[in-house]
């Protein structure tokens, strides 16, 4: 029930409250409805050959057939009258609530959507790429389908309404009769529903794992190619599809069971209904023929009510989980994300005291940093052993994670939860596994600043020595990158995303791994632009290579997430029992 007033409010928020008018028009189509039954009547009595029946005992309208005696065309044209307004109206309604629904269901896309954009970044790394693909998608077009149902069921009710209403004018006994064994039907009927929505939420749970081997085959094809694991990835997925076409199935059967219920329950209330209004209420022709055009109609409501309650709740999971998901995102928006802030200028340089990260679910911090400082205008390498906590550092310099305690002070401001967004404005990164969007090279360079010119593209493009590249393309720099920059090798994307990192001109580059994709001679280019760069930014290089960490001014090494020393590169290359010498050395280490 809870479930339900939330979706309700939730339809009632998107839709600006014109559900209600959607309402009013499914009412108003109801009402029409009603009007031809009762014009069906008189029209039959009246077309009778012996013209037995008085006119005056037609149900509803008896007196107004007397008073105005209308004749059969006349009659006639008022029912095609009628049935024409309620066909517009119909129209209308479908028209109408289509429009509407198609807006709230876009509209909580959009919010999703939105909300992801949103949240901090550690809000993201603990959730599954598939499970917010398959709320995106197959649980918002099951909100739909929730959407619906409600309004059919909406419909369903006030024409049991109208209906009712119109039998009482002729029997209140045959009227609760029908209500009542049509409710009891209903209520009978109750455990069938209910089995149907937990089959319907584990309906839920088989979408989201379809959408996650899909994903994940579809991202992991490369590796699955490689190491010939396609049979492995097919089996996966056949057993996946024989496993939700026996659960399908299992729903199929229950809601089947239910409407097989139902039809021969309400043949057994019919046979009752006329039973009784011939042999026990003796009631006149007219007044049963009435009855029985009203209890058929009546009789495929109920089904309605019955199957579509089915769908509704079944439906109704994938809403639980669109909600869930965003009250979690949402609670986890960055303050800045809604209020604009100013970003700390970048001119002494970022100084971090007592900061430790503590990644959810690992015991100890994953990284620990007493007290550091990183000089503006100079090029920093962070050095050290696979998980000794360099990329760590480098996500709380980009503003994209938060220390678990500590300060991070750029020049005298602490980064905090105000303007840690604007900060990240001024600061550019370039990872090790350099992502494109599926667009031009302009847009994707755009990305970083849609201000800049034509001219600082290029600039950009020349400084990450790739301009030349993208010249002799036909379609320059409107060339249409691919799937993920698919179109180029590991080493060309690599260089375009350090363009898309100049091209902002940030007060702070940060490059993890840059150029681990390049061969020697595209490296020493790159070396060579970093060189360039000396002074006019401030650089962070987390490097492996020792041509990347020798044309560091300064170097901090790390070690089991620890800071073991930190000072200028010429300082700490020249103590031979420094880390630092251990790697540049002739002996150097891997690291
Ligand atoms: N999102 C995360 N959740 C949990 N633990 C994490 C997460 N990211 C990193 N870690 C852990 O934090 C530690 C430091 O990782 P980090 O990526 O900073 O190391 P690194 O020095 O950059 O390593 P590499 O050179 O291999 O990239 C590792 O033990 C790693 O397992």
């Amino acid at each position: 029930m809870g479930s339900f007033k939330s979706f309700y409010r939730f339809l009632w928020q998107a839709t600006d409250g014109q559900i209600l008018l959607g309402t009013l028009l499914t009412l108003a189509a109801g009402l029409t409805e009603g009007l031809s039954l009762v014009l069906l009547i008189p029209i039959l009595a009246m077309s009778g050959a012996d013209g037995s029946v008085a006119l005056d005992g037609v149900p509803v309208i008896g007196r107004f057939m007397s008073d105005f005696r209308p004749s059969l065309s006349v009659l006639i044209a008022l029912l095609l009258l009628v049935v024409i307004v309620q066909a517009w109206l119909l129209r209308q309604k479908n028209l109408y609530n289509s429009r509407i629904m198609q807006v709230a269901v876009d509209r909580a896309r959009l919010s999703l959507f939105k909300s992801l954009g949103m949240a901090k970044w550690e809000a993201h790394s603990i959730t599954r790429m598939s499970d917010l693909n398959s709320v995106l998608i197959s649980d918002i077009d099951r909100i739909m389908a929730a959407a619906s149902s409600l309004q059919v069921l909406i419909q369903a009710c006030l024409l049991l309404l109208i209906y009712s209403g119109l039998a009482l004018l002729v029997s209140w006994q045959m009227t609760i009769f029908a209500l009542v064994s049509g409710g009891l039907l209903f209520v009978m009927l109750y455990p069938i529903r209910k089995k149907s929505a937990s089959y319907g939420k584990d309906l839920s749970y088989i979408f989201q794992d379809r959408s996650s081997v899909i994903l994940e085959f579809l991202t992991g094809m490369r590796v699955a190619k490689s190491y010939s694991a396609e049979e492995e990835y097919v089996g996966r997925f056949k057993q996946h599809l024989a496993d939700s076409r026996s659960r399908m199935m299992t729903y199929i059967k229950v809601t089947s069971n239910g409407t097989f219920a139902f039809q021969v329950g309400s043949a057994v209330i019919g046979v009752a209904f006329v039973w009784m209004a011939i042999s026990v209420l003796r009631l006149d022709i007219i007044n049963i023929a009435f009855l029985i055009l009203i209890f058929l109609r009546l009789v495929p409501r109920f089904l309605v009510l019955q199957q579509y309650s089915e769908q509704f709740l079944s439906c109704l999971s994938a809403y639980d989980k669109f909600r869930d998901t965003i009250e979690f995102f949402s609670a986890e928006a960055e303050v800045s994300a809604t209020t604009p802030a100013v970003p700390p200028t970048l001119g002494k340089g970022i100084r971090l005291v007592d900061v430790a990260k503590s990644y959810p679910g690992s015991g100890k911090p994953s990284l620990h940093v007493d007290d550091v400082f990183l000089r503006a205008g100079a090029i920093t390498a962070l050095v050290g052993p696979s998980g000794s906590g360099k990329s760590t550092m480098a996500d709380l310099l980009l503003g994209l994670t938060r220390p678990s305690h500590g300060t991070i002070a750029i020049d005298d401001i602490a980064l905090d939860d105000k303007n840690r967004r604007a900060w990240r404005n001024r600061v550019a990164f370039v990872q090790q596994d350099p992502f494109l969007f599926h667009d031009t090279i302009e847009a994707n360079l755009r990305l970083a600043n849609p201000e800049a010119r034509e001219g600082q593209i290029w600039h950009a493009l020349e400084l990450a020595n790739i301009a030349q590249l993208v010249e002799a393309l036909p379609d320059g720099i409107q060339t249409v990158v691919g799937d993920r920059g698919i179109r180029f090798s590991g080493g060309e994307r690599q260089r375009l995303v350090l363009a898309r990192a100049l091209i902002r001109q940030p007060d702070l580059l940060i490059l993890d791994e840059a150029t681990s994709a390049l061969d020697w001679e595209n490296e020493a280019i790159i070396v060579r632009t970093i060189e360039k760069l000396r002074g006019l930014m401030t650089i962070v290089t987390i490097a492996h290579r020792p041509s990347m960490v020798s044309l560091a001014d300064d170097v901090i090494a790390f070690s089991e997430g620890k800071v073991v020393e930190a000072g200028p590169f010429a300082s700490l290359a020249s103590r031979s029992d420094s880390y630092l010498a251990s790697i540049l050395g002739p002996n150097s280490v891997s690291i």
